[in-house]
């Protein structure tokens, strides 16, 4: 079982994020370690996504500094940001499978893209990862709009792997899902971690998620991370929003649900 280790893979200073008059982020720190599942949280509209967005470079911050790999991301030019791009899989909220591709098809075309591999071996790469994502075979011959919700989720995190990343961002990976299929999901992510050496950071609301499967969480708040820590950790805090966050009506029911499967 692979651990994880204190060596930081992002490491995030001072992000300072504003949309016109409306600031996001004001001093935003924060590490997330090799071999660790890192998970965002925090209160509707604190920033969560936002920041996934900065650190995969669909966004740019007003100021800070993002490094991913010991080296830093912001400002890269086209070329420079393509290949750090390969070096990271990432699974979109709502899939974004293209609808008129099937699922090997889908997981095949990051290969394509940025590989000379023959269509062959693509093919069979793709049955892979479908098969690691825990999709049967046969999933992979079907639309995406075949596919149940749970399904689709599986599909787009084995595109996410198409690469082989070192490392996977995952953003609100069980949302819409029923809780059989998001219990389900946990498991996966905790196989792909262990099997593939991963270091995970998620976005996510879904504090059995967390509970289950976080080395680590932030709680963003405040325009800043209120706390950082094992979910125990943070249960523990005397911070208002934190405590709010943990015992507030949401928050009480995964807590007691950790509690009984302890
Ligand atoms: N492109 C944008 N233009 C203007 N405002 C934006 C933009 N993207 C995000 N925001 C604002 O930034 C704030 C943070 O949004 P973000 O989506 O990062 O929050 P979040 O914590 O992920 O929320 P949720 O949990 O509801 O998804 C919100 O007030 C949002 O309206």
């Amino acid at each position: 079982m692979i651990k994880p280790s204190a060596e930081p893979i992002i490491e995030i200073s001072n992000i300072s994020t504003r949309f016109g008059s409306t600031q996001v982020h004001d001093g935003v720190n924060l590490e997330v370690h090799r071999g660790e599942i890192f998970g965002l949280a925090g209160s509707s509209g604190c920033g969560k996504s936002t920041l996934l967005r900065e650190i995969i470079l669909l966004q740019r911050p007003q100021a800070g500094s993002i490094r991913v790999f010991g080296k830093e991301i912001l400002g890269l030019d086209d070329e420079a940001a393509l290949s750090f791009r390969k070096s990271w899989g990432v699974m979109f909220e709502r899939g974004a499978l293209f609808s008129s591709l099937t699922v090997s098809e889908n997981v095949g075309l990051p290969l394509h893209e940025h590989t000379t591999l023959s269509d062959a071996l693509i093919n069979e790469l793709a049955a892979v990862k479908i098969a690691l994502a825990g999709l049967p075979a046969s999933a992979g011959e079907k639309y995406p709009s075949e596919l149940s919700g749970g399904m689709r989720k599986r599909a787009a995190l084995a595109r996410a792997i198409a690469l082989d990343p070192e490392l996977l961002f995952l953003d609100e990976p069980t949302a819409g899902l029923d809780p059989l299929s998001a219990s389900g999901f946990d498991e996966l992510v905790l196989h792909l971690k262990q099997s593939l050496g991963l270091t995970i950071m998620m976005v996510t609301h879904d504090l059995d998620l967390l509970w289950r499967v976080a080395d680590r969480v932030a709680i963003l708040g405040e325009k800043k991370v209120l706390g950082i820590g094992s979910m125990q950790e943070l249960s523990e805090s005397d911070h208002p929003l934190i405590r709010e966050y943990f015992y507030g009506p949401r928050g009480r029911a995964a807590w007691d649900k950790a509690w009984n499967q302890k």
